[in-house]
């Protein structure tokens, strides 16, 4: 169960992604069980965690911090003229994300499940005590690529629905805060400040 205790405002280094960060993970959205948006009012898109005990060892169950991009040309489908082009533009997005069983569900296979936040310059909606988390037109069968870039808490089991929901508004704000810091919107702003490895990781974020 969750803690009594009160939740720091960020999570990882201010100086930028510390090792084994950024850990990079790809996918198809797919179906999930149906309750993100739902019962919680939180849409996650879910990509397969397969590969992942394999992959990555080092990615226990959790809740983290990172950025994600989809492929611009699953939006673009109706134009086929375009079919094979990349033309269409990519953007870079803040995302907070859980991995693991969801205790207060008990779930019995593992689930990566990522909710895509607004752009770090638009006003948070969860700043808020009674919050509309961020939605989107579905895209259900895209790829998506995410890059992890922090650990913020362990997955708990809640005395209620409405105190995982605070949660994860809680960690909607963490992340936020975690990803507004120079070393860390980088990864979203290109701003020539950037180390070769980091214009490296969003180069491959932006590859499909
Ligand atoms: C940031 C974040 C943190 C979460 N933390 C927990 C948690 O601590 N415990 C839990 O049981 N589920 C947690 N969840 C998972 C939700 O319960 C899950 O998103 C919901 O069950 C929707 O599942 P679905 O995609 O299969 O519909 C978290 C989800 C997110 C996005
Ligand atoms: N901000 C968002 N973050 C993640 N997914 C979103 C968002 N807005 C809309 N979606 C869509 O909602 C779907 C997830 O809804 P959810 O209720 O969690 O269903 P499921 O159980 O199938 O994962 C995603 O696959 C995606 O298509
Ligand atoms: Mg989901």
């Amino acid at each position: 169960m969750r803690p009594d205790t009160p939740r720091d405002p960020v999570a990882g280094p201010d100086a930028g992604p510390e090792s084994p960060y950024p850990i990079r993970l790809s996918g198809p959205v797919i179906k999930g069980f149906g309750r993100g948006s739902k019962e919680l009012g939180i849409p996650t898109a879910n990509i397969p965690a397969d590969d992942l005990s394999e992959e990555h060892p080092e990615l226990t169950t959790g809740v983290y911090y990172g950025v994600v991009a989809l492929d611009p040309r699953a939006q673009s489908h109706e134009d086929s003229r375009n079919d094979g082009e990349k033309s269409a533009e990519t953007t870079i997005l803040p995302a907070v994300l859980s991995i693991g069983y969801n205790p207060f569900y008990k779930n019995t296979v593992r689930s990566v499940e990522i909710h895509i936040m607004p752009q770090l310059t638009e006003p948070s909606p969860t700043a808020v005590a009674q919050p509309k988390f961020h939605r989107m037109p579905d895209f259900y069968g895209t790829k998506l690529n995410l890059l992890i870039l922090g650990y913020i808490r362990p997955e708990y089991d809640y005395v209620s629905l409405d105190a995982l929901i605070e949660d994860i508004r809680v960690d909607c704000e963490v992340a936020r805060q975690s990803l507004l810091r120079d070393a860390y919107q980088r990864y979203i702003v290109d701003d020539d400040q950037g180390s070769n490895q980091v214009r490296e990781d969003r180069e491959w974020l932006k590859s499909f």
